[in-house]
């Protein structure tokens, strides 16, 4: 999240003029409350690294009081009977942002705060602050999105991983299955889970024994975890496998994100590729698509069983491949980005490092089209020529400095 945290701490949202695809599907109106975590980077005094524990303890929040509770009811208040009502963890993310849009507008967007978003800043560690939230409302969903992405950075800073992936997810958990009536938990995962799978495409019931990088192994670890909270709870959950999902407003931290800044610049980019000059390809998916799975998913989700932390009988236990099927070589991605931006790429050809990435992933998602009725429609071609019309927009004054 100090990653995605970029948008609102230096984007400051004020340019959120984008629109978001209609979406018409679904009959229910919303609220999408937002809990954000680990919001804003720290100032320049508390920067600290994973070796210092005060990297892992509480930030204070500016949270509680009637005012705020009272807004946390407005933004709670759906618009139908047979609304669903939200909390949205990881809001300030990149499928954040979007998901909570889309919950709340179903069209059009616009600055978060205008769409009628309310955003808690807060950390989901905060045991007290998720209590207080579902205390005010008696959320009937939450869509967990706040995590610490990234394959590499995991090698940085591997306490943050843990911190949000592990400790914030159980902390949420155990929020959820104490409170009456329990919310059903619909969650991000990887495709990084399948780690050294080499059956391909990846389905659902492949093999997770073998991740590559701690990043998956703590997503790998939340779906143990999700198994453990259904069975002994009644908890409703659903992991949803998003594989390198790319977009406007993305993470800069992604490849095609800093690959688009670095042609830009002239700069050379490094492109990997496996032993005997093998292809590394991802299934990359468009955001759009990523929001209409997370939609669908919590459209689909049954209640969960349980009541203040006793189970009642079983509940649903989900995890779906949210991918593209439609794998494309990293150079090809590097060969659109070139045409869309009219700019010969600095290639530097690399051997694959081994610092958690995985040569190929391509999604099997004939579960989800069944269960969520998900289907991607966005190619990538298409989806970076939205993105690179973004990015140069959002870049073009020249007053945000791309890092
Ligand atoms: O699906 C996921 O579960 C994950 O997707 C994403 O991971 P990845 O698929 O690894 O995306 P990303 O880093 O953009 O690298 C893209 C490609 O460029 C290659 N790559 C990368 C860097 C570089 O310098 N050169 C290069 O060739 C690299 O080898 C790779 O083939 C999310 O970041 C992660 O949070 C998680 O959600």
């Amino acid at each position: 999240m100090e990653k995605s945290s970029y948008f609102f701490t230096r984007g400051g949202g004020a340019r959120w003029h984008y629109s978001l695809a209609k979406l018409t599907v679904w009959s229910f109106a919303f609220l999408a409350l937002i809990l954000i975590f680990f919001l804003r980077s720290p100032a320049p005094s508390t920067i600290t690294s994973a070796a210092d524990p005060s990297r892992r303890s509480l930030r204070n929040y500016n949270w509680g009081g009637s005012a705020w509770e009272k807004r946390v009811r407005a933004s709670a208040r759906a618009r139908s009977s047979n609304g669903l009502t939200v909390l949205v963890t990881g809001a300030a993310g990149f499928v954040g942002t979007h998901v909570s849009s889309a919950l709340k507008r179903r069209g059009d967007g616009a600055l978060l705060e205008r769409t009628g978003v309310f955003i808690v800043e807060g950390d989901i560690n905060d045991e007290a602050l998720l209590r207080k939230l579902f205390e005010v409302v008696p959320f009937t969903h939450v869509m967990h999105l706040a995590a610490q992405a990234g394959v590499r950075y995991a090698m940085e800073n591997p306490g943050s991983y843990v911190h949000s992936n592990i400790a914030g997810f159980v902390n949420l958990l155990e929020v959820c299955k104490s409170v009456n009536p329990q919310p059903a938990i619909v969650w991000a995962s990887s495709s990084s889970v399948y780690g050294l799978n080499t059956k391909v495409p990846f389905s659902e019931k492949d093999r997770t024994d073998q991740p590559a990088s701690l990043y998956a192994a703590t997503k790998k670890a939340g779906e143990e975890i999700a198994h453990t909270y259904n069975h002994i709870y009644g908890l409703s959950l659903t992991g949803l496998r998003f594989f390198t999902v790319y977009g406007p407003w993305g993470r800069p931290d992604m490849a095609y994100f800093f690959f688009t800044k670095d042609i830009l610049k002239g700069k050379q980019i490094a492109i990997f590729e496996a032993a005997n000059h093998g292809t590394v390809a991802r299934d990359f998916t468009y955001i759009d698509d990523i929001v209409k799975g997370c939609l669908g998913a919590l459209d689909t989700a049954e209640k969960s069983t349980g009541s203040g932390g006793k189970k009642r009988g079983p509940a649903q236990l989900r995890v779906f491949n949210l991918g593209n099927t439609s794998p494309v070589p990293v150079s090809e991605l590097v060969s659109i980005l070139e045409r869309l931006l009219k700019v010969k790429a600095k290639r530097n050809i690399m051997k694959l490092p081994r610092n958690g990435d995985v040569q190929y992933t391509h999604a099997n998602i004939s579960y989800a089209q069944r269960e969520l009725g998900y289907k991607p429609t966005t190619d990538l071609q298409s989806g970076l020529k939205k993105f690179v019309r973004w990015y140069l927009n959002y870049y073009s004054d020249g007053k945000k400095a791309v890092e």
